[in-house]
């Protein structure tokens, strides 16, 4: 898999990614938002740093000194730059609130400690204190997962795990390596690299986002076909709570009881900071083909994409854009706005492994493919994805800025509910954020699926729509509806975005009454003064 190079820059603060990559919207992208959605310059411009707006710190001087006892007294950051660029996290709500200037939620200071035992001390400090704790590792989260509950709390802290970023140990014959959680993907790839080994975690945020953040909320990569998710490969786990230290996973499969790791995976920060994982990696691929396939419909591509995850073998990289997706050229971010009308469904298909393998998998999935509509593009549409797939993100700080919300949203379902949920998700997103009136639009809704099972898939919808006066309250409204429509189609309120604020309600829907009471012992055992990100996940 190609891979972009190790950002140098810290994050955008008001944005998304490498600020050396900030990039302008194409022509006739900016043509397509006036006509076709009627997107209107918005009257007002974002801030500027020196303009965000921070309440005091409300940390008492016992509580900094007994955390500066912890980890540093330099360790311990209460100046602007840290406090803004640990506020929230990536969604588009999120980036209109900072450009905005709120930064009301704010942490009132940064810690970052250099161990695993110093995680543990700086929670009893906060335990004791009755300080919030919000683990903090990439700050890439789309769901609100950074944001804590104030109320009845002496302050709040961005627990950042940047300091934990070593490759602890390889195991080159079990094929595992043991990691702290603050590296980014990249930096993790890299260190691999020098084994001769890779993860195969590709999520599009893979610049910013940690190991400990792909965990805490069970992410899932681009190549997750061939490489699984990210819960997937973590084989062991340790993390630290309030209470102490727990550490799961021992074996490659046990028959010892209910597998905890997993009340671990997707807990979100509000369990305890992981510190550190054994995760399964693989030898890194000798060769790599990617290459596009063309269907005449969704439905047609959907059909043929399940057969192939139900009959394997697999390929690496399996994803299926659909009609509006594919006009756009969403898929190929690099050569976006080509708009074409009459291009069907583009299907990316990707192979990675030794030579035969690849080979032995690209001509049993092409049979597969081509016996079910498929028409062979050969490798160009492949490798415009493979490279220009980190890109399609840096378009929202544009398109933001000429007057348009963008955002995305995902679910996932069995292969049986996927087209009436894919249905029900469209409608609901056009009547919410359609305006009638004399400036009437109608927003521009597409879809993708890049994440296969035997049994279901995910559907990945991006929307693009005028802003109204309101944006926050316009998307608000919008995301109400389409979570209440994923329960009602029988999909998932998430497939790899994981629950925090944004998806609370909606989770507690999914898992019922009983599960949210067991969530609420397990939290309540484990972290007693409920400091750790209070408001995420549990209702
Ligand atoms: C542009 C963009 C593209 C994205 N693409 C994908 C994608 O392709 N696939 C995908 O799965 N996700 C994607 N995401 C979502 C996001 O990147 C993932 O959820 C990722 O797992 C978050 O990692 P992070 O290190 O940034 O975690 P953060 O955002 O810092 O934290 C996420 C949550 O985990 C908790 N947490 C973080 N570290 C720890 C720790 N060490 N211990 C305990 N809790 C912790 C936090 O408190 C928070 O609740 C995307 C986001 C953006 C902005």
């Amino acid at each position: 898999m190609e891979t972009p190079d190790i950002p140098a820059e810290p994050m955008l603060w008001s944005g998304w990614g490498d600020p050396a990559k900030a990039a302008g919207l194409p022509a006739p992208v900016l043509k397509m938002l006036r006509e076709l959605l009627g997107v209107r310059e918005p009257t007002r411009r974002p801030v500027t740093f020196g303009e965000v707006r921070l309440a005091p710190v409300t940390l008492s001087a016992a509580v900094f000194a007994d955390l500066s006892a912890v980890v540093g007294r330099t360790e311990v950051r209460i100046d602007d730059d840290a406090r803004i660029r640990h506020t929230r996290g990536k969604s588009t709500p999120d980036l209109l609130r900072i450009r905005a200037g709120d930064a009301c939620d704010a942490p009132d200071a940064v810690v970052r400690p250099g161990s695993h035992e110093e995680v543990v001390e700086v929670l009893r400090v906060c335990s004791r204190h009755r300080v919030a704790v919000v683990p903090f590792g990439g700050g890439t989260s789309v769901v609100g997962g950074l944001v804590a509950d104030r109320r009845g709390f002496a302050g709040v802290i961005a627990l950042d795990v940047g300091r934990l970023n070593r490759l602890l140990s390889v195991d080159a014959e079990s094929l595992l390596a043991d990691f702290e959680p603050g590296l980014r993907a990249p930096q993790a790839e890299n260190l691999l690299a020098g084994h001769g080994l890779t993860l195969g975690h590709f999520p599009q945020s893979y610049e910013y986002a940690t190991l400990g953040g792909f965990a805490a909320a069970r992410s899932s990569g681009q190549a997750s076909a061939g490489y699984g998710r990210f819960d997937d490969m973590v084989m062991a786990i340790t993390v630290a709570t309030p209470r102490g230290t727990m550490e799961f996973g021992r074996a490659p499969r046990s028959a010892a009881g209910p597998d905890l790791r997993q009340l671990v995976l997707g807990s979100e920060g509000a369990f305890g900071v992981i510190t550190s994982m054994r995760l399964r990696v693989r030898r890194a691929p000798a060769e790599r083909v990617y290459e596009g396939w063309r269907f005449e419909s969704f439905a047609a591509g959907t059909g043929a994409l399940r057969r192939v995850a139900q009959n394997g073998p697999m390929p690496t990289v399996l994803r299926l854009s659909d009609e509006a997706e594919t006009m756009v050229g969403l898929a190929k971010p690099d050569q976006i706005g080509g708009f074409q009308t009459d291009a069907g469904c583009l299907a990316v298909v990707g192979y990675e492994g030794d030579a035969a393998d690849v080979a032995y998998r690209r001509e049993k999935t092409a049979e597969t493919l081509s016996g079910l509509g498929g028409v062979y593009l050969g490798p160009e549409p492949g490798e415009a994805w493979a490279h220009g797939r980190y890109g399609a993100p840096y378009l929202r700080d544009g398109l933001l800025a000429a007057g348009a919300t963008v955002e995305t949203l995902e679910t996932a379902a069995f292969w049986s509910d996927l087209s009436r949920l894919y249905d029900a998700v469209r409608l609901v997103l056009s009547v919410a954020l359609g305006q009638t009136g004399p400036q009437a639009t109608t927003p521009l809704v597409m879809c993708h699926i890049s994440h296969v099972y035997p049994s279901g898939a995910s559907l990945y919808f991006t929307v693009v729509t005028a802003q109204t006066g309101d944006p926050l309250g316009q998307w608000d409204t919008a995301k109400r509806a389409v979570n209440e429509a994923i329960g009602i189609a029988g999909g998932t309120i998430s497939h790899h975005h994981g629950v925090g604020r944004d998806h609370r309600d909606a989770y507690a829907l999914e898992i019922g009454e009983l599960g949210v009471e067991i969530l609420r012992t397990v939290k309540d055992r484990l972290d007693p003064a409920g400091i750790l990100n209070p408001g995420v996940l549990i209702p």
